[in-house]
């Protein structure tokens, strides 16, 4: 027998009428590519993570091809810590030899990417996880002498993250890189950034721990909502950014440069920030667009 109370019935009409609200997005997609780079400075409450994967498994039941990839800073430096390793960072990189390599290799691949291929799974859908050494998805050269082992991407290899896609998985990417002479040191938002230009992504979100793009880092009111192609070349050669803002702005801007339509820098630790950004024409965050 169904027992039926008003209050259920309600609860009933109202989730059918968010749906039905939400069919014209849903329509728009169906089929579309979404690269989604999750940094490390919002993956660090285990509850918000699996809010966001929660949101990765809609999007993909909504008929998104849903590529994550993944940074872990902040993992990075506490496992640096544990072992006694000093690092700095030069323009946002991590000047990387060869013992700080082995821990990102330890953090990345082996920590960060299995907890969240596990916690995609839990939801019920099956993600596959890989590094950019897998499949040599990415043929990385060192960026500089003075970084160490901090790589660049000199080709992205999509075939790997295509077949998981169309065998219905989501890949999930540690940023770390490989070349003729062993392993290198990715920044994820450079990562993610290559990612979506050699897939032809509809869109690539950038899920970190602020709002969104802040003309005055320190000033949390003067967030930007939008922003062009050529106002994010000048604040970046202006020199007033700092720390991990700094690969990221720039991986915005050559993605755009490469032809990116719709890039977005949100706040991961807001809940549901990815659902509220597809779901909305203003969105949130900032976005950035070609003029
Ligand atoms: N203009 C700016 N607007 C927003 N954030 C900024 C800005 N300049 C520097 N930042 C810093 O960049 C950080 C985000 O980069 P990062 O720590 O590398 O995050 P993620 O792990 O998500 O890549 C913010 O927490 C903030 O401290
Ligand atoms: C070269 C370089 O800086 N690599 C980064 C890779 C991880 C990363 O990018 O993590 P987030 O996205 O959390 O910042 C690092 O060593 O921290």
């Amino acid at each position: 027998m169904r027992e039926r109370d008003t209050r259920e019935l309600a609860d009933g009409m109202r989730k059918a009428e968010v749906l039905t609200e939400a069919l014209p997005w849903i329509h728009q997609m169906n089929g579309r590519t979404i690269v989604v780079k999750y940094g490390g400075s919002a993956m660090e409450d285990a509850r918000l993570m699996r809010q966001v994967v929660g949101d990765l498994e809609l999007l993909k039941l909504m008929g998104m091809r849903v590529v994550l990839v993944h940074g872990g800073g902040k993992a990075i430096n506490a496992l640096l810590a544990r072992l006694g390793v000093q690092t700095r960072f030069v323009d946002g990189l991590r000047v990387t030899d060869d013992a700080t390599m082995e821990a990102v290799q330890e953090v990345l691949v082996g920590k960060v990417n299995q907890q969240l291929v596990w916690a995609l799974n839990e939801y019920g859908h099956n993600a596959v996880g890989i590094s950019g050494v897998d499949g040599k998805t990415f043929k990385s050269e060192p960026v500089s002498p003075r970084l160490g082992r901090v790589g660049r991407i000199r080709e992205v290899s999509p075939d790997l993250i295509l077949s998981i896609l169309d065998d219905g998985y989501i890949p999930v990417v540690a940023s770390v890189g490989c070349g003729a002479d062993g392993f290198y040191n990715v920044n994820a938002d450079v990562a993610a950034g290559k990612v979506a230009e050699a897939l032809h992504a509809d869109k690539l979100v950038y899920l970190t721990d602020v709002d969104g793009l802040y003309r005055d880092a320190r000033d949390a009111s003067s967030l930007v909502s939008q922003m062009t192609l050529a106002e994010a070349r000048e604040l970046l050669s202006s020199g007033s950014l700092d720390g991990g803002m700094v690969p990221k702005l720039r991986s915005v801007v050559e993605a755009m440069e490469r032809g990116a339509r719709e890039v977005v820098i949100l706040n991961g630790k807001t809940p549901h920030s990815l659902l509220v950004e597809m779901f909305t024409d203003a969105g949130i965050g900032t976005l950035f667009t070609q003029a």
